[in-house]
């Protein structure tokens, strides 16, 4: 039984401007140990399908179907006893600023070993203790004096390895990171992911939210491709980079600067990710794919295995007539250019 099964999730925003449906149809799994990258545009839904995994959205969202289940044990509608376990038990989450995760007003220390107390049987000194340990783990240097000092004493680098070690209190199985090291800068951004690979390698289940696929593929062992609320591609990292079978990854892929190349202005896919009040009907993506066809004006297309049940993708378009060699440029627009 994998760790983390998702299926059919559904989720909406009731807004004034109408019913947004940020997360349609999403399934997917996640193994014991395994390390799964969650990639797509700003607004794919990436966010909103993590917080769901913890029942942790608020009005005006809402989960309109689907099962979560986490060892087998259902999410959705669990008890508040349940949710309790999960949220930071069973799952641990850390998210892109390190300040919001983090009070002002307590000591680091205090807010670990308050996770610790929460999550274990332990209490008094022995919680206290156990959260220097854990700042230790989390390679924070000398860690009995940093868990006396408060969040502004601490770098962003050094507040979000504080943030890891919450999120580690209830020994989790599965740590959500959602875009953990956006908010650093680059050195900093390696470290945590050093300490990342160090947690993953114990055991523990990741899955990487991320807008930059050179840290999923030096991170991640699988790849979930997200668009407009939708999984297009689900593979194992390599098949993703190397074998690319939908067209929203392989522009993807194309926008990602590589060495060698001079140029220096943003590269993305041209268009736009579509108001999810009025999504586009049939295939999503289909306004900004070059190899849009009628039919796919008019049927949202299912994921389907490409080679092996592990890759699977919600279109089987021409990408591989197009003989991908990662540098597909007739697919890129470079400031709102088409490049030559
Ligand atoms: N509180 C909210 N009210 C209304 N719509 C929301 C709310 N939160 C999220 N959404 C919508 O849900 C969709 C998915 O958002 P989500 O934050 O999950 O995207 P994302 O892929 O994580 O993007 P990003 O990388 O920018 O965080 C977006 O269209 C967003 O506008």
């Amino acid at each position: 039984m994998a760790l983390l099964e998702v299926e059919d999730l559904d989720v909406r925003f009731y807004t004034e401007g109408g019913v947004v449906h940020a997360v349609d149809g999403l399934s997917y799994t996640l193994d014991r140990g395994e390390r799964l990258g969650v990639v797509g545009e700003s607004g794919a839904g990436k966010t909103v399908a993590a917080l769901a995994i913890l029942d942790l959205l608020d009005d005006p969202g809402r989960i309109e179907g689907g099962s979560i289940r986490v060892d087998g044990e259902e999410v959705l509608g669990a008890d508040p006893e349940r949710l309790r376990r999960l949220r930071g038990g069973e799952v641990g989450m850390v998210f892109q600023d390190p300040e919001t995760a983090l009070d002002p007003v307590y000591t680091v220390g205090e807010q670990v070993a308050e996770a610790v107390r929460v999550h274990t049987d332990l209490d008094g000194a022995a919680a206290d203790d156990r959260a220097v340990s854990l700042l230790d783990r989390v390679g924070i240097p000398d860690p009995a004096t940093r868990a006396t000092q408060y969040p502004h004493e601490f770098s962003g680098g050094m507040a979000q390895r504080a943030v890891v070690a919450i999120a580690l209190a209830g020994d989790p199985d599965l740590l959500i990171a959602d875009e953990p090291t956006t908010a650093l800068d680059v050195t900093i951004q390696a470290q945590l992911l050093d300490l990342l690979d160090e947690l993953a390698a114990d055991d523990l289940a990741v899955q990487l939210i991320s807008h930059d696929l050179g840290v999923v593929a030096e991170f991640c062992d699988r790849a979930l491709v997200m668009y407009a609320g939708q999984a297009v591609e689900s593979a194992s990292v390599d098949d993703l980079f190397y074998r690319p079978q939908h067209p929203y990854t392989a522009g993807l892929l194309s926008a990602v600067p590589r060495i060698g190349d001079d140029r220096d202005r943003l590269r993305t896919i041209p268009g736009s990710t579509p108001d999810l009040a009025a999504p586009p009907p049939g295939c999503r993506f289909h306004p900004r794919c070059p190899y849009a066809e009628d039919a796919c004006t008019k049927r949202d297309p299912p994921l389907v295995a490409v080679d092996g049940d592990d890759h699977r993708a919600a279109c089987l378009a021409h990408v591989d007539d197009a003989d991908f060699d990662g540098d597909l440029d007739f697919y890129v627009e470079v400031d709102g250019e088409a490049d030559p």
